[in-house]
């Protein structure tokens, strides 16, 4: 049986949505946007990257294929294909948990684009709960934008900063030590009740450090307030087996802690590999390793950088081998993505994609896949290798 590791390069899509254009989103495409970008030198920086995306290792394993550029030089070296996805929202909490086997097939609560963004009656709830003297901000943004505009007067009155976006997200900045971290936190399980009867998907303490606009950062004290999946996911059927799902990153959050047995977070999605090789290490035969690669995301598709993107993809590519190195006859490894986030596209917000499924490992045919209807078939696929039940979203591509 060995073991299974999940991977999710958060926001990798590579376009083809069929329901892309409900979204506004028709033409997206992660991947293919960086790819051919690099081409042209449009994913050059000084002192970072240049020329042509070098993925020497994700295109091994298909990514390419599986994106649709045909590549016949290399010979697959892992099962390819590309998923979409069923669920309603483009979200993260949507993506995983339909990767996990349960889609998400309600409508979550979203803010308005106007300003103010929140019903005053549940920012009042939230200011006698939580004695702030008040918020800033209100409306949908940025969040690097909002603490840039408006992270000095929060530090000056004590007013924490109130945003959102596209997300089923009610986002809440804040200086870590002049609000004071734990104070965020209790601020946002606050909020986190507040909000359960819109049916909001997140609540999410974002706290800054710096002494004025300009040196503002956000830390990596990020914690999100999650709803838990509607159903159990494949996650909860591994732990009700006695087997160990290790989570990496913000995975633990994403499933407000159901069917996780350990957390191990890392700053940054280097750090993260290596806690992510740390607990391939660390587990047995039938435990479940499933990590999120955030930066992708956070720090380069919803900051529409692409030469930021491109060089996170290869340097995630480039230690790629020491995962394979550490994969024992019998393991099973999957990447894939639970959204696109082009950071060619206009705006900021994530962007309807399929995703790619690249499935390895010693004992791994290569081979294609297919276009599989959801991401479920993802969690499907875990749950048939470590022999727990099925589930009833999916169907196994093993
Ligand atoms: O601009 P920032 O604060 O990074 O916001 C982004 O982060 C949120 C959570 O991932 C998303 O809803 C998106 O809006
Ligand atoms: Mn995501
Ligand atoms: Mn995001």
């Amino acid at each position: 049986m060995g073991r299974a590791i999940l991977i999710v390069l958060d926001s990798v899509g590579i376009g083809g949505a069929r329901d892309a254009d409900a979204f506004g989103d028709a033409g997206a495409d992660t991947f293919g946007h960086i790819l051919a970008a690099a081409k042209t030198g449009a994913a050059d920086r000084d002192g970072l990257r240049s020329g042509p995306l070098k993925l020497p290792n994700l295109r091994r394993l298909g990514l390419h294929r599986a994106a649709g550029h045909i590549d016949e030089e290399i010979p697959a070296g892992g099962r390819y294909g590309t998923a979409g996805e069923v669920s309603r929202g483009k979200d993260t909490p949507s993506g995983h948990w339909e990767i996990a086997g349960v889609p998400v097939l309600f409508d979550w609560g979203y803010f308005p684009r106007s300003v103010p963004a929140f019903p005053a009656s549940l920012i009042q709830q939230i200011v006698d709960d939580s004695a702030i003297p008040g918020i800033l901000g209100d409306r949908h943004a940025s969040g690097t934008e909002i603490i840039a505009e408006l992270g000095e007067a929060s530090v000056a009155s004590g007013k924490p900063i109130f945003y959102t976006s596209s997300d089923s997200v009610l986002q809440i900045a804040a200086h870590e030590t002049h609000f004071g971290l734990e104070r965020l936190y209790d601020l946002c399980a606050v909020a986190r009740r507040h909000v359960d009867p819109l049916n909001i998907g997140r609540v999410i303490a974002r706290p800054f450090t710096g002494e004025d606009a300009a040196s503002f950062r956000r830390t990596a004290n990020r914690r999100d307030y999650s709803v838990p999946p509607p159903e159990p996911t494949v996650l909860d059927r591994a732990v009700a087996a006695g087997r160990k799902v290790i989570a990496i990153g913000k995975i633990g959050d994403i499933f407000a802690g159901h069917g996780i047995s350990e957390v191990r977070k890392g700053d940054g999605n280097m750090a993260l590999f290596d806690k992510m090789l740390g607990a391939v290490e660390d587990a047995a035969d039938g435990d479940l390793v499933f990590a999120n690669f955030v930066d992708f995301d956070m720090l380069f598709g919803h900051r529409r950088d692409v030469p930021g993107y491109a060089a996170a993809l290869e340097a995630f590519d480039a230690r790629l081998p020491e995962l394979e190195a550490r994969l024992r006859p019998g393991d099973l490894a999957i990447i894939t993505a639970d959204h696109g986030c082009d950071p060619t596209w206009p705006g900021s917000d994530h962007t309807r994609e399929n995703v790619p499924v690249l499935v390895f490992g010693p004992g791994v045919a290569p081979g294609p896949i297919g276009r599989r209807e959801t991401f479920a078939d993802i969690g499907e696929s875990v749950a048939a290798h470590l022999g727990l039940p099925p589930g009833r979203h999916g169907t196994s591509f093993l």
